[in-house]
């Protein structure tokens, strides 16, 4: 067996099973380089290119085994994938991505699993947010710190209400794809699918799949996880130096560019993994969470702590099998099981559910989008979400764990720092009245800054609750449900 290499994102190298190494300097024509090769040996295809320090040496047999697995991964069925017109644009920028330096960082990475391990263990709380789409456009140093301040207010109110440390992971630096309900909209053009597919502009030729936006996402991407991180240095906290970390998360969902920026981190050489470097969590969403999909067998092969979405008909079964699959060896940290059941079912749905994984005795983070079951279209023809829904299926959430006597580990909600008009209600009284100049979102209705803020002032009261009454549970009051 032959392995092809990328090294320092410029050069390749192809190591034989006898350790010899070839270079070139073309990393576009492997070709130049293996002349001194003995043709019967296999060479494995270019497009498996990973990232190893110079110097290790992999073990053929796994390295050619996670090779194949991310293949076989990927070519399984994936629902929601752009149709490309231009196949040879997209190869080219596709190349580009596989030896682009990485968004995320795997120490980053693999230290958002320990905090989240810790949320798994009912010590921490998740804060997740951010854009339902990020756009282009809107990708500036501003808009960024205004969304960083928000989650850090949240944070604090959780801090404060609950006395409870929270990790913050943003819907931030790669949130550029959307999964859609109907592939063309109501004026009949394909639908806008973000801003890494297409344009939000209704313009035919503008809504065409363009892979030129994959180059973009990543470099608009890099620039955002930049401004978090100088967010990060030079902001102060209340609960020690790393408070201002955001960590960064969006839906996996454009396979052709996840797969580009999964590397091979050979880091520790007796357990070489595939982890992405698109972000530090990626999720699965409810639209793709097919069993034998594409996107739950590469969520399946990643290092990464992943996300799986789930709706009101997800079959308490059913979650138990991604839980297994996603997290085989049941590692704290590794799965959030992000519930949007819609307030008004909530409390049926759920219960089943979390019985069924705890009962498993499986660990995972079980965090509550109160966004996304609770959609409806304004009588002015927006689409929106009542504030109330979303507090009460909060409550209903923090009610079925409590029942439960498992943790509820955190919210994931579609959110922005600024002061727009997206959602119905709150203390600001949105109304259907104030879309028209308040309604900015590319695609789903935010909470505001203030709403966001409110939301977690919300549930830090829910959780100092439970908190309260868990307490007393301990001595003897036996008091189980909110
Ligand atoms: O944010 C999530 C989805 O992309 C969105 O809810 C789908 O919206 P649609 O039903 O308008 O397609
Ligand atoms: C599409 C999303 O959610 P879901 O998969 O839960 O519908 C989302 O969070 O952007």
């Amino acid at each position: 067996m032959v392995f092809l290499l990328n090294y320092r994102w410029s050069r390749w190298s192809i190591v034989d099973k006898h350790g010899a190494t070839f270079w070139t300097e073309d990393h576009g024509d492997s070709q130049n380089a293996m002349s001194g090769f003995d043709p019967e040996l296999e060479i494995a295809p270019k497009e498996y290119a990973m990232v190893l320090p110079m110097g290790h040496r992999p073990d053929d047999r796994v390295m050619a085994d996670l090779y194949r697995r991310l293949a076989a991964a990927v070519g399984q069925p994936a629902a929601q994938q752009p149709d490309w017109a231009d196949r040879r644009l997209l190869d080219q920028v596709v190349a580009q991505l596989r030896s682009a330096p990485p968004i995320a960082a795997v120490e980053e990475t693999d230290r958002l699993r320990t905090l989240l391990a810790e949320v798994a263990g009912g010590t921490r709380f998740l804060l997740q947010g951010g854009d339902c789409a990020e756009t282009f456009a809107s990708n500036t140093e501003q808009y960024a710190f205004a969304m960083a301040d928000t989650l850090k207010e949240m944070r604090e109110a959780v801090f404060r209400g609950a006395a409870s440390p929270v990790v913050t992971v943003g819907r931030m630096a790669g949130q550029y794809a959307k999964p859609r309900s109907k592939p063309v909209d109501d004026s009949g053009l394909p639908a806008y699918r973000g801003d890494m597919v297409n344009s939000a502009t209704p313009d035919p030729a503008l809504r065409r799949p363009d892979p030129a936006r994959l180059r973009r996402a990543y470099e608009q991407s890099a620039i955002t996880i930049g401004r978090l991180r100088k967010y990060a240095a030079v902001g102060e906290g209340s609960e020690g130096e790393s408070d201002n970390d955001i960590f960064t998360s969006h839906e996996a969902l454009v396979l052709d560019y996840e797969r580009a920026l999964t590397r091979l981190d050979h880091s520790d050489p007796q357990r070489p993994r595939l982890i992405s470097t698109s972000a530090h969590l990626l999720w699965v969403g409810e639209r793709t969470r097919q069993p034998d999909g594409a996107h739950i067998g590469f969520a399946s092969l990643i290092a990464n702590p992943i996300g799986l979405k789930i709706g009101p008909n997800a079959k308490p079964a059913d979650v138990l099998g991604y839980v297994r699959r996603l997290n085989p060896y049941d590692l704290p940290g590794k799965l959030t099981v992000i519930c949007r059941m819609g307030s008004g079912m909530v409390r049926s749905t759920l219960p089943a559910i979390v019985d069924e994984v705890e009962s498993a005795g499986r660990q995972v983070v079980w965090a509550c989008d109160p966004m996304h079951g609770n959609t409806f279209v304004s009588t002015n023809g927006y689409k929106t979400r009542h504030f109330d829904d979303i507090l009460d299926e909060v409550r209903g959430f923090f009610e079925v764990h409590a029942a439960q006597g498992s943790h509820p580990g955190g919210l994931h909600v579609e959110m922005t720092g600024e002061d727009v008009a997206e959602c119905i209600g709150g203390l600001a009284d949105i109304r259907e009245r104030d879309f028209p100049h308040g309604y900015l979102t590319a695609c789903d209705p935010r909470l505001n800054a203030q709403q966001a803020t409110e939301l977690a002032v919300y549930a830090a009261d829910l959780l100092a609750d439970r908190s309260n009454r868990s307490l007393c549970a301990t001595r003897g009051a036996g008091v189980r449900s909110l």
